[in-house]
């Protein structure tokens, strides 16, 4: 499915970052990364195994806190915030997990409701059972209410892990590599899912991949992190429209005849 164009708001950032790093022991994973994220847009974060793709949202989202630099989301800077507002600002952001993080012993009904008793704790039987047939509708998989994630395929156990971030109507999704493992079809429809969270939800989305066919199905812009920063940025065609010897070959794997 063709991409709808969004238009953004360049001056108001929901996630704007500057000079962030990163190290563990000495090994300095983020060099100096400045990043926006404008509200409405699809950001795909490209980059090679172990570049610090999942620690750069693990910091946005709080799990993880940067050595130094400014990591401003929704207006506050996350390293200066008490453990309540952090608290109050991850509720905002919907993080899908590479392994869809599902609890194996819940059906989905139970897992989709899971993250709205702990969160929302005043809501009635009927709102809950109205929010989670909502968000299942939104995925596609209403049929699945009852199943247990062992009876679900792969495509669907990430579409149910999406659907558990949406039930909280988070202003801001990341994805943490939403394809991987997936068939390429399976890869397909879970984009086109991207896509039509970001027109129905209006939300703001950070996508991790390598998966060129993700970044360019449903990237707005694109950011490839390279060597601990970020080195290009600007459309999936712009990106690639090199001859950079670390873009290329990145390039010519994905699309290998
Ligand atoms: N909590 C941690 N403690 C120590 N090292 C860590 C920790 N988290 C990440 N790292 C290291 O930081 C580097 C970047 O890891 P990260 O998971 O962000 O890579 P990635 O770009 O997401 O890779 P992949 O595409 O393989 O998931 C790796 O070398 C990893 O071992």
């Amino acid at each position: 499915m063709k991409k709808a164009a969004v238009q953004t708001d360049h001056n108001n950032p929901v996630i704007s970052i500057r000079g962030l790093k990163k190290a563990f022991q000495d090994y300095a994973v983020l060099r100096g990364i400045d990043l926006d994220l404008y509200q409405g847009e699809n950001l795909v974060v490209l980059g090679r195994s172990g570049t610090g793709k999942s620690v750069l949202i693990k910091i946005i989202s709080g799990l993880l806190k940067p050595d130094e630099g400014m990591v401003k989301v929704f207006g506050q800077d996350i390293a200066h915030i008490t453990e309540d507002d952090l608290q109050k600002l991850r509720i905002r952001i919907g993080f899908s997990f590479q392994n869809s993080a599902l609890y194996d012993s819940m059906t989905v009904r139970k897992n989709l409701e899971f993250p709205l008793v702990r969160n929302k704790r005043n809501l009635t039987r009927g709102e809950i059972n109205t929010a989670v047939e909502t968000v299942l509708d939104a995925v596609g998989l209403s049929q699945t209410i009852n199943q247990m994630p062992s009876e679900l395929s792969g495509g669907q156990r990430k579409r149910i892990g999406i659907a558990r971030t949406l039930i909280l109507n988070p202003e801001v999704m990341l994805y943490d590599e939403p394809t991987a493992g997936l068939d390429p079809i399976t890869c397909i429809e879970i984009n086109d899912l991207i896509n039509e969270v970001q027109q129905r939800y209006n939300t703001s989305s950070i996508i991790i991949t390598h998966d060129l066919t993700c970044a360019k199905q449903t990237g707005d812009r694109i950011a490839m992190l390279l060597d601990g920063q970020f080195q290009r940025t600007g459309t999936f065609d712009e990106v690639f429209n090199t001859t950079d010897s670390r873009v290329k070959p990145f390039y010519d794997y994905n699309f290998i005849e």
